[in-house]
């Protein structure tokens, strides 16, 4: 299988789509969910082919996309496709991200910017293992992008917003 890409995505392609992120993470409140939301993107860095909202506790929105993303997609066109989150994916979802074979992920803060915001919570005790961590202990170069500073203010107000009265 070719691990060839095509160009990586712009600063203004990058910032939409993570706000977007955070507005699916919005709409996870509205449904009973937690503030986390997920999209996969195609080569063309434009058109989103999946949202994902966080659904509990084991079903993250990143693991969730990337199972979808599996499920419907080849792999030779995910490693060309790029999943985008607001927050830094857990080990969990980076290595489920890995094995659906998307070959871009772009995160907004860091999970460990998360902890420290809002502390830790029984239904969000973070794992302190980073998502570059685990793509440097994998046989293919998945492309990791972030943080991404302009989308962090906007990210760790709603975190805080939500895991404050929870
Ligand atoms: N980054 C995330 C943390 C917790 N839950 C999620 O769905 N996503």
């Amino acid at each position: 299988m070719s691990l060839k890409r095509g160009p990586g995505p712009n600063q203004e392609q990058i910032l939409r789509h993570l706000r977007r992120s955070n507005a699916v993470a919005q709409r996870a409140i509205a449904l009973g969910h937690h503030p986390f939301g997920a999209l996969l993107v195609a080569p063309d860095n434009e058109t989103v082919l999946l949202e994902q909202c966080n659904i509990d506790t084991v079903n993250h929105a990143e693991s969730t996309l990337a199972r979808v993303a599996a499920t419907n997609y080849t792999a030779e066109y995910l490693w060309q496709c790029t999943l985008y989150t607001a927050v830094e994916p857990c080990c969990m979802c980076a290595g489920t991200a890995y094995w659906a074979n998307i070959g871009r992920v772009v995160f907004g803060m860091y999970e460990s910017q998360l902890l420290e915001a809002t502390g830790s919570h029984e239904e969000n005790p973070t794992m302190s293992v980073s998502s570059k961590y685990v793509f440097e202990h994998c046989q293919k170069p998945v492309e990791l992008i972030g943080p991404v500073p302009e989308i962090i203010e906007e990210t760790r107000a709603m975190q805080q917003a939500f895991w404050s009265t929870r």
